[in-house]
């Protein structure tokens, strides 16, 4: 039976986060890539948010779920429930403000506490239409990429330049580590959880699918 049978409109889901602190573009980028909408006077994100983009990769429907929140530590009460069930995650900083960059290790670590292993992960310098501003150079921040194997783009909500580029890349590289898991598996999880990404006819592992694409999770709504 194909997921079609069971009334899923994709084939696997999978739980992105956005992490980073405050004011970096966490939420235009989401808006960006799911609604190719930017908000110039965007308030401060309170509770949880998610938004979903449905991609096709080798003919498979890959709808990314993915969630946002508060940069801003007292709004963070929710940390280990964000994480769970995430297969990505995105770092994002602003390259005109070098303690936003500075802070991504302790985004990194507070990442690999509470999430799986295996969660794929990508680091975006944002705002690259701030050119002039630039305090954080390029080469560093690849630098800091590779060491701790994260992808690395430098994207800008305002002007959409590569935006949908480091989410596709992120999604595809979940994708991959998924097929490999299923490939090592002798293909017997293809409905499975492989990285905890769950597929709508196999076992939900965190995450059940919504019948709305975007929502609003606020306070106890929440996970
Ligand atoms: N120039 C420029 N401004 C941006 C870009 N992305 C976001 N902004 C602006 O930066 C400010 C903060 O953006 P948000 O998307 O709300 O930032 P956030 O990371 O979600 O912030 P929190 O919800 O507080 O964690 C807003 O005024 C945005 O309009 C960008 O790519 N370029």
């Amino acid at each position: 039976m194909s997921s079609e049978d069971y009334g899923y409109d994709y084939d696997l889901l999978f739980k992105i986060v956005l992490i980073g602190d405050s004011g970096v573009g966490k939420s235009n980028l989401l808006s960006r890539f799911t609604k190719n909408e930017f908000n110039m006077d965007s308030k401060s994100t309170i509770g949880v948010e998610f938004a979903t983009r449905t991609l096709e990769i080798d003919g498979k429907r890959i709808k990314a779920q993915i969630w946002d929140t508060a940069g801003q530590e007292r709004y963070r009460a929710i940390t280990s429930a964000y994480y769970r069930g995430a297969v990505g995650a995105l770092i994002v900083y602003d390259i005109s403000k070098s303690s936003s960059y500075e802070n991504c290790n302790h985004w990194l670590s507070e990442l690999r506490e509470n999430a799986d292993d295996n969660v794929a992960v990508g680091l975006i310098g944002n705002k690259s239409d701030l050119a002039h501003l630039r305090a954080v150079p390029t080469e560093e921040s690849k630098t800091f990429a590779q060491e701790n194997q994260l992808l690395f783009t430098e994207t800008s909500a305002l002007n959409s330049e590569n935006v949908d580029k480091a989410f596709e890349e992120l999604i595809n590289t979940i994708y991959q580590k998924v097929s490999k898991h299923q490939m090592d598996l002798g293909d017997s999880s293809a409905n499975g959880n492989a990285n905890g990404a769950s597929a709508p006819n196999g076992p939900t592992i965190s995450l059940t699918p919504t019948p709305n694409e975007n929502k609003k999770a606020n306070g106890n709504n929440c996970c």
